[in-house]
C-alpha cells in the first residue's frame, strides 16, 4: 500500500489501454535486455522440458543439487581466453567483494565437492537445472541468460562415466521425440590435441589456450584460427599439424597419423564406442577429431550434440575435467559432466514440429450462484482441494462467463452452489465433457 508519491505508477498494460508511452515516472515493462519473462504459456513449456531433464536424471540415479546464481568472481577467472570468461557478468557488491552471476555451473559443483571433502563417498552423481548468465554487448542481440541442465559424475576415472552421461542425453532426446536421424553426438578426446602439441614440443601451458582457439572452428574461418594459433607462439608446423589432425574422421586414421602416442586417447574412445553398443545408442555417436569444446578445464573425452541439418549451434556439450579441483587448491577428483541449455533444444523442437501443445488444466470450478453462498462455496472448495483436486473458486461473475472460463481452462467439472440445493445439503455437479449433471451431498463430493 505504498503511497502514490513513493513509487512511480506502472504503465497500465491491461484493460485494453496498452502500455503507456515510456516517459518520466513510467517503469520499463520489458525485462532487462537479453533476459526473458516466462508468462504461463512459456512457463508450461519450460516446466515440460525441465520435467524431462529431471526424469532422465532420476532414471540414471543422479541426485539433485543447487547453488547460488551469485558466486565469487574468482571461481570463473581463467586465463585461457574463453568467451565465457571474457563475458563474465561480474561486479563489486556493496561490501566491495568481487562477485559474478555464474556463466556455468561446473565450478559450483566442484566447489561443493571440495567443501564436502572425503565425507562424500565417491562416486557422486549430481544434477541441477539453473540459470546462467553472460554479459555480452547487445550488438549481437543475443540472450544474456539461459537455463542449463547439468549432470556431473565425480570419482569415476574411466569412460564408463562418459557412457552414462551420453545415455542420459540420448534418453532425453528420445523422450522429446528427437531421433538419431535428427541429432548426432560427435565426440573426441583432448588427449588427441595433447599428443599433437607434444609431437611439436609445444609447452604444456599453451594447451588450454590452443583448445579454446580450436573450439572456434566452424564459427571462425580456418585462416583466423591459424592466425590465432600462431599468435599464441605456436610454430607454424605445429599449427599445420593441429589443423591436419582435426580433419580426421575415424579412429583408424587417428592411429595411423599419430601412432602409439595416441594410444591412450584411442583406447578411451574405443572403450566408449564399445559401451555405446552395449547401451544401444551407437547410432547416435560419431568420432570427430575437431570436437574440443571451449572450456579451458577439459582434459579427456569431449562431446557435443548437434543437429544433423547443421543449422543450429551445439544443443549440449560436455567432457572430462580431471584437474579442475586442483585449480581451486584441492586434491583432484576425476570428473566429467555436461551442460544442456534450454534455448537451442526448443528451437530444434520447433523446427521438427515436436513442440507439445500444453494447455492449462483444472479439475473443478466451484461457483456460488449468489452472493450469500460464497462461504459455502469456499467450504466445498477447501474440501475438494484437501482431496487433491485443483479447484478454481470463481466469484462475482455471470454464469455465462463461468462456462466460457471452464472451457478456457479445460476444467473437468463445474460445481454450482445454489440456495435451494445448499439448504438440502447438496451441490449441483456438471461433467463438462459429457454434459451429465447431477446433485450430490456437499460432504460427499470428492
Ligand atoms: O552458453 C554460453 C552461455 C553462458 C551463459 C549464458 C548464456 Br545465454 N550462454
Amino acid at each position: 500500500c505504498a503511497s502514490s508519491s513513493s513509487s512511480p505508477p506502472l504503465a497500465p498494460t491491461h484493460g485494453g489501454h496498452g502500455p503507456a508511452a515510456a516517459g518520466p515516472g513510467v517503469v520499463e515493462l520489458n525485462p532487462p535486455r537479453g533476459t526473458r519473462d516466462f508468462p504461463p504459456e512459456e512457463m508450461r513449456l519450460r516446466t515440460w522440458l525441465f520435467d524431462h531433464f529431471r526424469e532422465v536424471s532420476r532414471l540414471i540415479a543422479f541426485e539433485e543439487v543447487d547453488f547460488p546464481v551469485l558466486e565469487s568472481e574468482a571461481l570463473f577467472v581463467r586465463k585461457a581466453g574463453e568467451e565465457i570468461a571474457e563475458q563474465l557478468y561480474s561486479f563489486a557488491d556493496k561490501g566491495g567483494r568481487r562477485v559474478a552471476l555464474r556463466p556455468e555451473i561446473t565450478p559450483s559443483l566442484a566447489r561443493l565437492v571440495i567443501r564436502r571433502g572425503t565425507s562424500a563417498p565417491l562416486p557422486l552423481k549430481w544434477f541441477t537445472i539453473g540459470q546462467c548468465w553472460r554479459y555480452e554487448r547487445m550488438t549481437r542481440g543475443r540472450r544474456r541468460e539461459h537455463y542449463q541442465w547439468n549432470m556431473d559424475v565425480f570419482g569415476v576415472p574411466g569412460v564408463r562415466a562418459e557412457a552414462e552421461l551420453i545415455q542420459a542425453i540420448v534418453l532425453l532426446f528420445e523422450r522429446l521425440g528427437v531421433a538419431s536421424s535428427d541429432v548426432g553426438i560427435r565426440l573426441s578426446s583432448r588427449k588427441v590435441l595433447q599428443v599433437v602439441l607434444d609431437m611439436h614440443s609445444v609447452p604444456r601451458h599453451l594447451f588450454t589456450q590452443v583448445c579454446v582457439i580450436v573450439d572456434k572452428l566452424g564459427k571462425m574461418s580456418r585462416d583466423e584460427i591459424e592466425r590465432e594459433l600462431i599468435s599464441t607462439g605456436l610454430p607454424s608446423e605445429a599449427v599445420q599439424g593441429i589443423i591436419d589432425v582435426l580433419s580426421l574422421k575415424s579412429l583408424s586414421e587417428l592411429e595411423q597419423v599419430l601412432g602409439s602416442g595416441a594410444a591412450e586417447a584411442v583406447a578411451d574412445l574405443k572403450k566408449l564406442f564399445s559401451f555405446a553398443e552395449h547401451y544401444g545408442y551407437a547410432d547416435w555417436i560419431c568420432f570427430d577429431a575437431s570436437v574440443v569444446r571451449g572450456l579451458a578445464y577439459y582434459t579427456g573425452i569431449v562431446f557435443e550434440a548437434f543437429d544433423r541439418q547443421g543449422e543450429l549451434r551445439a544443443i549440449c556439450g560436455g567432457g572430462r575435467y580431471d584437474r579442475l579441483l586442483s585449480t581451486f587448491g584441492s586434491e583432484d577428483v576425476p570428473a566429467c559432466g555436461f551442460g544442456f541449455g534450454d534455448a537451442v533444444i526448443v528451437k530444434l523442437l520447433k523446427e521438427k514440429g515436436l513442440l507439445p501443445h500444453l494447455s492449462r488444466q483444472i479439475d473443478d470450478i466451484v461457483f456460488p450462484l449468489d452472493g450469500e453462498l460464497q462461504g459455502p462455496a469456499s467450504c466445498v472448495t477447501s474440501s475438494l482441494r484437501k482431496n487433491g483436486r485443483s479447484v478454481d473458486l470463481v466469484q462475482d461473475k455471470r454464469l455465462k462467463w463461468v462456462f466460457k472460463h471452464a472451457e478456457r481452462v479445460n476444467a473437468s467439472r463445474l460445481v454450482l452452489v445454489g440456495k435451494s440445493e445448499w439448504e438440502r445439503g447438496m451441490v449441483r455437479v456438471k461433467i463438462l465433457s459429457t454434459r451429465e449433471e447431477f446433485e450430490v451431498k456437499a460432504g460427499e463430493l470428492q
